[in-house]
């Protein structure tokens, strides 16, 4: 007699084979024996399949609380500081990419004009990341909390929606730059698609939703030759990948906008400069490489024609950011659901006065009293586009957006705070 054991695991399928001389009585036992097996077998597998889903539950629940470098009752009490609002009919913002270049900029001047703040910026290496935590550390002296993490992380921005109910998201984090993206294509999907789309899922699951404004580019206008560049000329020729992921974010922006009722505004950003910049722009690097005495390598066009860019100071492209937030009118969805229409707006942010980059360099060296090293090559097809020029028409009829800073005077403020921050060693940082 087969033992239960070599029963519900037979060793062989031969012992299960019927044996014609055994009885009726014999062949209900079998049929009985072997429904019990499977019953068995059943009970077994879902308890297996329990122990692993609780397992796998454990270990995401447990990762994240050991890991997590947010959460707790004192990271909630500091983000509600920041949020709180010191004026009248003040708004409370989520700035993404707070400690970037735009986004400290603009952090600053919506707390020091009494509205809450709230930063969140990942610090990744794409450059420096110590500039990056210096600016932290001046938006920590002015009362901003920064929150580090990741827009592609959902449950933490749902957790800081759960925390504050924003009126207005600032976003401003992405993966920058031109020419990088053919080095490193994936960063600007993850961050310039992934990120605005989680982002985006999150405010439309707010109550109340908040309004959106955000950061698209004057690299959308990419090859176009027709000049100043206006909102609606076409935008369906990008030169780079960087290009091409700011154009998917408004039409990702527009969807949103139509489905869920949020109210968003993209900014095209011209070329913007100044005091604790980017420096994987060419302005900065331009500059560092002069006071060291290494060379500079000056892009030229078609036809030994020079570059040129609407470089636009920071100051004059926090001020139509924040004009943006004021006008902005509000949100109408509520339950991931729209209740009626609501703004969906594009302007250009620029200086409207193109500068070649020859005469960049120029300003430089007479601000830096160095001469620089001059190395002048053909523009290689990496992304570039020949010019920008900015029709800011609009904005300034929608936000009373002017800009007042020429480049000359931008840089010698810019040129200013990098000899400050780095010192005349040859810049390299002294602190
Ligand atoms: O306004 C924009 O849409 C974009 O402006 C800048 O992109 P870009 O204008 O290319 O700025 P830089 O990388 O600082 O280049 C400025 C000019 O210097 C030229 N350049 C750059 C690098 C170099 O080694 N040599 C050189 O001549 C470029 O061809 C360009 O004409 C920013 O890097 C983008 O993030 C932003 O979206």
């Amino acid at each position: 007699m087969p033992s239960l054991e070599e029963e519900l695991f037979p060793s062989t399928p031969g012992k299960f084979k019927i044996d014609r001389g055994h009885t009726m009585n014999r062949q209900f036992n079998r049929c009985f024996a072997s429904t019990s097996t499977m019953f068995l077998w059943a009970l077994f597998l879902i308890a297996l399949t329990a122990s692993y889903l609780s397992f796998q539950s454990f270990v995401d629940s447990g990762s994240r609380y050991f890991t997590a470098s947010w959460g707790g009752i004192q990271w909630e009490k500091q983000i509600r500081s920041s949020a709180q609002i010191h004026r009248s009919k003040g708004m409370s913002v989520l700035v993404t990419g707070a400690a970037g270049f735009v986004g400290s900029h603009v952090s600053l001047a919506l707390k020091k004009r009494g509205d809450g703040v709230v930063g969140i910026d990942n610090f990744n290496s794409y450059y420096d990341p110590s500039l990056k935590k210096a600016r932290k550390s001046l938006l920590n002296s002015r009362g901003i909390f920064i929150v580090e993490g990741d827009i592609n992380d959902a449950r933490l921005i749902a957790k800081l929606f759960d925390i504050v109910a924003f009126t207005h998201v600032m976003h401003l984090a992405a993966q920058a730059g031109v020419r990088y993206a053919m080095e490193n294509p994936h960063s600007y999907v993850h961050s310039n698609i992934g990120g605005l789309v989680t982002l985006l899922e999150a405010c439309k699951t707010a109550n109340p939703q908040p309004a959106v404004v955000w950061a698209s580019s004057s690299s959308v206008y990419g090859l176009n030759e027709k000049v100043p560049f206006s909102e609606s000329d076409r935008t369906d020729q990008p030169a780079s990948l960087y290009a091409a992921t700011k154009k998917a974010g408004e039409e990702i922006t527009h969807t949103y906008n139509h489905i869920y009722g949020l109210s968003i505004t993209g900014l095209r950003f011209f070329t913007v400069y100044g005091p604790f910049g980017r420096p994987d722009m060419a302005y900065f690097f331009f500059t560092r490489n002069i006071l060291q005495g290494k060379p500079i390598t000056i892009f030229r066009g078609k036809n030994r024609v020079d570059l040129a860019r609407d470089f636009t100071y920071i100051d004059d492209i926090v001020k139509g950011c924040v004009a943006s937030l004021d006008t902005s009118g509000k949100s109408t969805g509520s339950g991931g659901k729209k209740r009626g229409p609501a703004p969906y707006r594009i302007f250009n942010l620029g200086n409207t006065s193109p500068v070649t980059v020859p005469t960049l360099v120029h300003i430089l060296e007479r601000h830096l009293k160095v001469k620089a090293k001059r190395n002048v090559v053909d523009m290689p097809g990496n992304g570039d586009v020949p010019f920008t020029h900015a029709n800011i028409s609009l904005a300034q009829r929608e936000l009373g957006y002017k800009p007042t800073t020429d480049l000359e005077t931008g840089l010698k403020k810019f040129v200013k705070w990098y000899l400050t921050y780095y010192g005349y060693n040859r810049g390299k940082a002294v602190h």
